[in-house]
């Protein structure tokens, strides 16, 4: 029986770092995949706490937001900064990944077709916060001297990005030195070449 067990969309999406994060930490997911016709039936979605999955299984803790299942498996896997002070800076950097994603999200959505261009041409004013934390931080990763949740949070939509955009990254070495590094993980390296991980789509409706 695997520790783990995540039940989500046949989608990347939000369990995208979850998977990655497990897999380089060595620790098995088993993924229970659910169909937009199951869904909508509505049984899962009202044992849902917010209605919403990813839906998370650590032996008889059920969790449920993204984000939150990365700081449980930070905090139960040795990443989660050295002390408090990297905690915090580790929260506050993934609380501006989430800020990111929600973006990210809200274009795929709802605005691919109008609104890629302008995404695209605001992208850097967000990038360039992140790259400019980076710099200071000089260790290759966002907080410390170590891997954190939020570098694997941040790791698969910068994978995100540049499929939307190839050069998106161009003038971030940083951000770019970051997906260099991640994916040159073996356990990483080896998920992001799996059949497994590359059938999944990264969004539920089609568009990258
Ligand atoms: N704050 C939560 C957000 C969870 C969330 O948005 N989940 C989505 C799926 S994750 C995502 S990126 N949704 C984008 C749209 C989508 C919906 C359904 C399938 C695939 C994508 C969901 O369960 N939608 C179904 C529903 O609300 O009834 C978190 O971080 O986990």
């Amino acid at each position: 029986m695997p520790p783990y067990t995540a039940t989500y969309f046949a989608v990347k999406g939000r369990l995208g770092a979850i998977k990655i994060m497990l897999a380089d930490k060595g620790q098995e997911l088993k993924v229970v995949l659910v169909s937009m016709e199951e869904w909508q039936q509505g049984d899962l979605k009202a044992t849902c706490v917010f209605g919403q999955m990813p839906k998370f299984e650590d032996g008889d803790l059920v969790l449920f937001q993204s984000n939150a299942i990365l700081r449980h498996l930070g905090r139960n896997h040795g990443a989660y900064g050295k002390d408090s002070r990297e905690a915090s800076l580790i929260d506050m950097m993934n609380d501006g990944v989430e800020d990111l994603r929600s973006k990210y999200i809200k274009l795929i959505y709802q605005e691919y077709d109008t609104g890629k261009q302008a995404y695209l041409k605001d992208l850097p004013n967000s990038l360039c916060k992140f790259e400019t934390f980076m710099a200071k931080t000089n260790s290759g990763f966002l907080v410390g001297k170590e891997v954190s949740f939020a570098d694997y949070n941040l790791f698969d939509l910068l994978l995100n990005h540049l499929v939307l955009c190839p050069k998106s990254l161009d003038n971030f070495p940083k951000l770019n030195d970051l997906v260099k590094k991640m994916s040159a993980r073996p356990k990483v390296r080896a998920l992001l070449d799996s059949e497994a991980f590359k059938k999944i789509p990264i969004n539920g409706n089609g568009k990258q």
